[in-house]
């Protein structure tokens, strides 16, 4: 499995580096990254932006740059890989088999991992079209991320919109908690600090496991109280039921339009 090589070692790239050297799964010695960003500093231990000529020491190569760029930042490398590299790909929407020929027929696993890699708690959707490129997917993203494996790679537009995007969606709607806390009166720090611990250990509760979101939501909801009157609008017309359907589906054609 090892090197791997990174191309592209920006947030997505960044997090799973992290992701590995916390849970101890890849050294940075294991790493040959390449990024116009990248210094030695940033990454000890790893090789970093070495002349071409090194990269055909990498046994995988995960793609990690942004999907609007991903043809020009790839051109130079791939004369210099070995023909047996495996390509493991996070950038949303670009289809495997553009990728396979763009990489000359080599094998390819295409993942959308979340940023909580970072700390080895995110969620990883993959698919792969051989076998060894899914062992080499898992081999990268069991260590730091709960896996779901695709069947279909059109799903990966779907797992991108309810996975890959989806922590900014949350943290989209702390800082509106947050907002809404201060203007019913509270200070925005009190308003962030009751928000923040609320939503970690809510979340703790989920990931403790053994019981449903909406039995969890039921918990809080006492008949004619509060709760009740607050989901009555984030459930009621316009509420999540509305939004979130909507949310998805222009994530997915977003993610359509990027891989097209
Ligand atoms: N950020 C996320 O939460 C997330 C989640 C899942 C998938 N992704 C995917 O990860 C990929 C990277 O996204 P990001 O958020 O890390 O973006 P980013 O901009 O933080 O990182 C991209 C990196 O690529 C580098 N780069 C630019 N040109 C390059 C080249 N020619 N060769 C090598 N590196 C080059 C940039 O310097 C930068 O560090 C995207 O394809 C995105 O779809 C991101
Ligand atoms: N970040 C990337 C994007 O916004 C892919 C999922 C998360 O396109």
């Amino acid at each position: 499995m090892t090197p791997i090589l990174l191309l592209g070692a920006g947030r997505m790239g960044g997090a799973l580096i992290e992701g590995w050297r916390r849970t101890e799964a890849f050294a940075l010695s294991d790493l040959i990254v390449r990024d116009p960003a990248a210094t030695a500093q940033a990454f000890p231990g790893a090789v970093v932006n070495p002349p071409l000529e090194a990269l055909g020491a990498a046994k995988v190569v995960l793609l990690a740059v942004k999907p609007q760029i991903w043809r020009e930042a790839v051109k130079d490398v791939v004369p210099h890989l070995a023909p047996d590299a495996i390509i493991v790909s996070i950038a949303a929407g670009v289809r495997a088999a553009d990728i396979s020929e763009a990489f000359g027929g080599r094998r390819v696993a295409r993942v959308m991992p979340t940023t909580a890699v970072a700390i080895g708690q995110g969620a990883a959707s993959l698919y792969a079209d051989t076998p060894e490129a899914l062992e080499a997917a898992k081999a990268l993203l069991a260590p730091v991320a709960a896996t779901v494996e695709l069947a279909d790679e059109r799903l990966m537009h779907a797992a991108t919109a309810v996975s890959g995007s989806a922590p900014a969606y949350l943290y989209a709607f702390i800082e509106a908690l947050e907002a809404a806390g201060a203007d019913q009166g509270l200070t925005p720090e009190d308003s962030a600090r009751l928000a923040r611990a609320t939503i970690a250990g809510a979340s703790a509760l989920l990931a403790q496991g053994g019981e449903e979101p909406s039995d969890l939501r039921k918990q809080v909801t006492s008949p004619g109280g509060t709760t009740a009157a607050a989901l009555s609008v984030l459930m009621g017309e316009g509420g999540f039921g509305d939004l979130l359907p909507k949310a998805l589906a222009a994530a997915v054609k977003r993610s359509e339009e990027l891989g097209s």
